[in-house]
């Protein structure tokens, strides 16, 4: 445990010994991704009004793997990822993405990253078509790259047949597709995603998924929030947990997990939410009174 209660698992981490190097300049990143820090966090902060959000996160998140933050609801993951993202003006503290300071240089990092937040808006009075061309097109591809790229990825993520419908038409998971679509078009170094299956049919789930280990086996990195402490297990090999503003564990998904029965317990344990006494709070439910 570290001073602020955290169990800081990153150290003794073998395959990943990002702690204490210097963010590389990404004109001298070494070209094996393990070396790498992805995302670089220190100090962050966040209130809103009498609302902490965000106390004191510091973070070094590896670049080339499947990085999970999870938490329970309210725990600071949105808040989070939307200051890692440039989407929310921090109160106090860093963040730098592949080595470059969000704040300093958004525009910069904004073509270095590609994000699906949580509750996004799209385009709904265009098609799923005009839409990815629409996306294309602002983040300056070349016409004919543009269409390709568009093409392959109405194809993998199965929304050929739906291309031409209007977004606002559109079911939960197919707008989940078309805006990780939209987030993958540019060939970003870093996906952000902010529970990307909520909402997502198996099947869906699955495509997304084959996608996102694509793009990692790559050398490029995801980062996504979620709740769903078994889909995170299984698909994150790096994992920081959230709880109340601070994060309270961050490793290899396996030495957070430690000894326990899966990272769902551990989670439970970590967040500290055994033993929840509602059960005999709640005597009047069920039963025929
Ligand atoms: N715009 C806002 N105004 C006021 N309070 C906010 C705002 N955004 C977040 N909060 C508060 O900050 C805390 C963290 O919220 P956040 O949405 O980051 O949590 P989360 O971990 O993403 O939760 P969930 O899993 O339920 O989506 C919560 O107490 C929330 O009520």
């Amino acid at each position: 445990m570290t001073d602020n209660g955290e169990k800081d698992l990153s150290p003794t981490a073998p395959e990943v010994p990002i702690s204490g190097t210097a963010p590389p300049a990404p004109s001298e990143a070494p070209v094996n991704a393990e070396r790498r820090v992805a995302v670089r966090v220190r100090g962050l902060w966040k209130s809103f009004g009498e609302q902490v959000a965000v106390s004191g996160v510091d973070l070094d998140l590896p670049a080339g793997h499947f990085v999970g933050l999870v938490g329970p609801n309210g725990a600071g993951k949105t808040t989070t990822l939307s200051m890692l993202t440039g989407l929310l003006r921090p109160d106090s503290g860093t963040v730098e993405v592949v080595g470059r300071d969000v704040w300093r240089d958004p525009v910069d990092i904004k073509a270095r990253i590609g994000v699906l937040p949580e509750g996004l808006r799209l385009f709904e009075r265009l098609s799923g078509r005009e839409l990815l061309t629409y996306m294309g097109r602002m983040r300056g591809l070349d016409p004919a790259e543009l269409e390709r790229r568009g093409d392959q990825l109405l194809d993998v993520l199965d929304l050929s047949t739906a291309q031409h419908k209007l977004v606002v038409d559109y079911s939960t998971g197919m707008r989940k597709k078309i805006g990780l679509a939209t987030a993958l078009l540019h060939n970003p170094e870093v996906l952000f995603l902010d529970e990307p299956f909520e909402g997502v049919d198996p099947v869906s789930a699955q495509v997304i998924r084959g996608v996102l280990e694509r793009y990692i086996a790559s050398g490029a990195t995801v980062v996504f929030s979620s709740h769903v402490m078994e889909l995170v297990e299984s698909l994150c090999d790096w994992v920081a947990v959230m709880a109340a503003g601070r994060i309270r564990a961050h490793g290899p998904t396996a030495e957070v997990r430690g000894d326990a029965e899966s990272l769902h317990h551990a989670f439970l344990e970590l967040v500290g939410a055994q033993g929840n006494p509602a059960g005999t709070r709640l005597d009047w439910l069920g039963g025929a009174g």
